[in-house]
């Protein structure tokens, strides 16, 4: 029997979205170039309508037509070398699906490159992590709506649901689907980051691994229930088979990073759009790797990890504010810098639609986004959600809690960059007059760059009586 889905790729996304797909009774057949992983898909998918192809050539021949194709390999250079053998085996109507962490300006330039060989291309963030593919992940397919129209059932059937609607849907034009993948895991990284900042300042006050898994575990009942908050629990239980310890103490302190964080900041830079906790986070990645040095400096200084004493109980408390307020915000960035990429790029992204795919399967779902649905639904034109009556109240009254958090961390000599960078962020954007005006007047000084007034339109230029002293 002809398959009517093929994978590429059968690494830890592709084998469980190929098993996921097989579930809801698609015959799906996958390749991979390695013999091992086409070994254990066929293991895993025995009973299931699950097969194996040994070439790409073999996988193009054992599906029906259109071919519907997914390739779920490395970013980069494998997937246009992917692309590039599959094509001249394909035809007019078939479909390629690629489900990786592709660059969006890759992505731009593969649906550019097909768009005259009638293959339909749709490039599409996939996020959930293997328990996602497997069991229901959120997916953010773009490229034409005609082509999405064609593989939606299919996609529609695997993928996560909340309250009952599918977490996919299509988000827009030509490389729309991996942008937002994109900024999905920029907001990744900053809640990521957030956390950890969080976990550094209360372990430093003496909380306990059991402890900081009950508070999770506590956390998750309330406004910051998320897949992030959840897994911390989880991972505070985690013990080492080797040597019974608690497996996070045996961690070394280096995160790594794949490179969509960065690129998140990247794109925001380019377009004008304030992103800082998402920078910061990057660069906190960047930091932590710098294990040597950082060892080598703690040595120098001794105002690190200082006891405040402040009452546990009671920083607990300035904790969960702090980082529901910084969560608030950190989505703001990202849902920000997709309506200026949107408008830029002409995606046509629609953000409720967004926020709506990010409620179940994806790292970053949680029930916040319920919240963030209602603003936008509530206020259309909303650019931030500072700037929204459902959510003002609720900044105004949390601001205080990271004010106490940042006090605490800062006596404590903890650093808590992101989360300090939310207060700032939002400090400056709440501020009408902000202290720019001496920047444009330095530039004015040394660059003749002219900068505008406040009291008459218009674009002026100040002879600055000012004479370098080198000169005099
Ligand atoms: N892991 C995760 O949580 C998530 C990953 N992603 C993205 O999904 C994509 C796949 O990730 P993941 O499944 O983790 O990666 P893996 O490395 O686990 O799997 C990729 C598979 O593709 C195979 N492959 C590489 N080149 C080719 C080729 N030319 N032809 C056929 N097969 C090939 C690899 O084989 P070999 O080992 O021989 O190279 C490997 O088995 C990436 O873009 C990733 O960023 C997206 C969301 C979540
Ligand atoms: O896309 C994902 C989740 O949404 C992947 O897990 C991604 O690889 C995580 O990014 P990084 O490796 O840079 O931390």
């Amino acid at each position: 029997m002809a398959a009517r889905f093929g994978m590429i790729g059968l690494g830890t996304m592709g084998r469980n979205l190929v098993l996921n797909i097989a579930d809801h009774g698609f015959e799906v057949c996958g390749y991979d170039r390695d013999e091992h992983q086409r070994k254990i898909t066929e293991a895993a998918g025995k009973g299931k309508p699950v097969s194996t192809a040994a070439s790409s050539a073999e996988l193009v021949a054992k599906l029906e037509t259109p071919r519907i194709i997914m390739l779920l390999v490395p970013a980069g250079k494998i997937v246009d070398a992917v692309i590039g053998e599959l094509v001249p085996q394909l035809q007019k109507g078939d479909i390629l699906i690629d489900g990786g962490n592709s660059h969006f300006i890759d992505t731009e330039r593969r649906y550019q490159e097909l768009q005259n060989s009638g293959i339909h291309f749709i490039g599409m963030g996939v996020s959930g992590g293997e328990d996602g593919a497997r069991f229901g992940p959120s997916m953010m397919p773009g490229g034409n709506k005609e082509s999405y129209e064609l593989v939606k059932d299919i996609l529609e059937a695997i993928a996560a649901r909340a309250e009952g609607e599918p977490c996919v849907a299509y988000m827009g034009h030509t490389a729309a689907g991996h942008y937002v993948k994109m900024v999905h895991n920029g907001i990744e990284y900053a809640v990521m980051q957030m956390i950890s900042e969080v976990y550094g300042l209360l372990k430093n006050e003496g909380m306990t691994n059991a402890q900081f898994a009950h508070l999770f575990e506590e956390w998750n009942q309330g406004e910051l229930q998320s897949f992030l908050i959840e897994i911390t629990a989880a991972i505070f239980k985690e013990k080492d088979p080797e040597t019974g310890k608690d497996l996070i103490d045996l961690i070394l302190d280096k995160a790594k990073q794949k490179g969509t964080g960065l690129w998140t900041s990247e794109s925001s830079l380019e377009l004008n759009v304030p992103l800082p906790t998402i920078d910061i986070a990057v660069s906190m990645r960047y930091l932590s790797a710098l294990k040597d040095e950082r060892t080598a400096f703690s040595k120098l200084y001794d105002h690190q990890n200082q006891k405040t004493g402040t009452n546990l109980e009671a920083l607990k408390d300035i904790c969960r504010d702090a980082l529901h307020f910084s969560f608030m915000l950190a989505y703001a960035q990202g849902l920000e810098l997709l309506q200026v990429a949107s408008a830029n790029y002409n995606y046509e992204i629609d953000i409720k639609t967004v926020v709506k795919v990010w409620r179940g399967g994806c790292i970053i779902r949680s029930v916040l986004l319920k919240d963030l649905f209602n603003a936008y639904e509530k206020e259309p034109a909303l650019t931030n959600i500072i700037g929204s009556t459902q959510f003002s109240g609720v900044l105004k009254e949390k601001r205080k809690a990271i004010v106490q958090f940042l006090k605490t961390a800062m006596d404590a000599g903890v650093a808590a960059s992101s989360i300090s960078s939310i207060l700032n962020y939002f400090d400056a954007y709440t501020t009408e007059r902000l202290p720019a005006n001496l920047i444009q007047a330095q530039r004015d000084l040394f660059g003749a760059h002219t900068y505008e007034r406040i009291d008459k339109p218009g674009s002026f230029h100040t002879d600055w009586p000012y004479t370098p002293a080198e000169a005099k």
